[in-house]
């Protein structure tokens, strides 16, 4: 990296992309490449000496889950809202945290609209979600908690105002910016100094949070003149590209963001391969398999692909990848405790969230079913609609992660979120 003008913070949200951009910044003083929460945390024990008890996500849901049971069943008459899956609240508690709502009578009686979600809740359902939130904050405490990673940036900029110590970064580079809450980007528009710099790199098709809001809000001052739209595609193949694009069509992605649509890339390639298998269970053995062929058409035909990915919705399989994977390729998994990047030949693998930021030679999308894609769970907490367009920019994210080859695996019927099977964007073949 050149020399850095001043002490700077690069920070993103996903574990994996750390370890990968560590890497590529190399050994330097002066800059710190950190994930979110870890850089938060680490920067209020700066600010003050108090012990910082943060309830860990596991036993947060445990927690919101009683709050939700016992508001549950104090309740006189029946909300339907009462009977939503647990996850529904975490998400709308999480929403809540990351905009830094402290008004909870205005969000209670719908002055806070919540942008981006595909329908409203009633004023008399906002009370029942504010009475788990409350429950929830006595149970926190109950257990001698005071925060919990939600929070976090909301601690952070309260701290940052009580205290009056010099800032301890001159710039800050927030990379894969659209993961990240209002909350987040304020806190760390608030650590440099005035001449200091904050410079945002975001890509709001692949946005999952629903946290937009204007440049101004979020403590950001963007002139005209400093936005800089990168419109070239550098990564994918011109076949891949159009799969994406075809992706990004859907009405899942018709939303309030103004999308900047990139030149078609030069770069030509195979068109994406749309593989049925016999059946679901044999997916991710097929996925494995391809990705071994994948490495060894290298060393045949010396076509440049080196690391290939396998992509999944979530992290249920991963057990499986490694028990089936042969021992001739080495095999990374993709998760947020990763410590060293891998480079050279091999296969990775992981969910979606995990592959944000990255990308490979070739990727296997196994799962690529209606029933898969969004999960049945996903579909309960958020509905039909706001489940699929979640699902669309992370499959999205998980389509541009592929520079050269693209695998897709579908048993029974394709995921509406890709083009049909009939779609020339594919070339097809079946495992049956
Ligand atoms: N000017 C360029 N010329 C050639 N290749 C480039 C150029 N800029 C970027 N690339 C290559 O394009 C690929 C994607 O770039 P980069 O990782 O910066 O994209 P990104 O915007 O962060 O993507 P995403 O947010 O989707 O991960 C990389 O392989 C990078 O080396």
């Amino acid at each position: 990296m050149p020399k850095s003008g001043g002490k700077t913070l690069l920070v993103t949200f996903n574990g994996a992309l750390v370890t990968y951009l560590r890497e590529l910044v190399g050994p330097d003083d002066d800059v710190k490449v950190e994930q979110y929460h870890k850089f938060a945390i680490d920067y209020i024990r700066t600010l003050s000496p108090d012990p910082l008890l943060i309830c860990p996500r596991d036993r947060r849901v445990e927690l919101i889950e009683r709050a939700v049971n016992e508001v549950r069943s104090r309740a006189r008459s029946r909300r339907a809202v009462l009977d939503r899956p647990v996850g529904f609240f975490l998400d709308e508690l999480d929403w809540l945290a990351g905009h830094g709502i402290t008004n909870f009578a205005e969000y209670v009686n719908g002055h806070v609209q919540r942008v981006g979600r595909n329908y409203g809740l009633a004023p008399s359902d906002r009370t029942i979600v504010n009475q788990i939130r409350i429950r929830y904050r006595q149970l926190l405490a109950e257990n001698r908690y005071e925060h919990d990673l939600s929070d976090l940036a909301g601690v952070l900029r309260r701290k940052l105002t009580e205290s009056h110590k010099e800032p301890q970064y001159r710039h800050v580079v927030i990379d894969e910016g659209q993961d990240f809450s209002p909350e987040m980007i304020r806190s760390l528009t608030e650590i440099v100094p005035k001449d200091g710099t904050v410079t945002f790199f975001g890509d709001y098709a692949q946005q999952i949070y629903g946290s937009r809001v204007s440049w101004k809000s979020l403590g950001l001052l963007v002139e005209p003149k400093d936005l800089v739209r990168f419109d070239r595609n550098y990564r994918n193949t011109k076949q891949i590209a159009r799969l994406a694009e075809a992706v990004a069509d859907t009405p899942f992605f018709k939303d309030d963001v103004e999308l900047v649509s990139p030149l078609p890339p030069q770069r030509d390639g195979d068109a994406p391969l749309l593989v049925e298998a016999f059946s679901k269970s044999m997916q991710i053995a097929e996925a494995v398999h391809m990705a071994e062929n994948l490495l060894v058409d290298r060393k045949v035909s010396r076509r440049k692909i080196h690391q290939v990915a396998i992509l999944l919705r979530n992290d249920d399989w991963d057990d499986e990848i490694e028990i089936i994977s042969d021992r001739n390729n080495r095999v990374t998994r993709l998760h947020k405790g990763m410590k060293v990047w891998a480079y050279g030949p091999g296969i990775f693998y992981g969910p979606y969230a995990e592959a944000r930021g990255l990308e490979f030679d070739a990727v296997v999308l196994p799962f690529c079913d209606a029933d898969e894609l969004p999960s049945k769970s996903s579909i309960e907490v958020f509905g039909a609609t706001e489940a699929m367009m979640k699902q669309a920019r992370e499959l999205y994210i998980a389509v541009t992660r592929a520079k050269t080859e693209l695998v897709i695996l579908y048993s029974g019927s394709l995921t509406s979120l890709l083009p049909g099977e009939e779609s020339d964007i594919y070339d097809r073949s079946t495992t049956r």
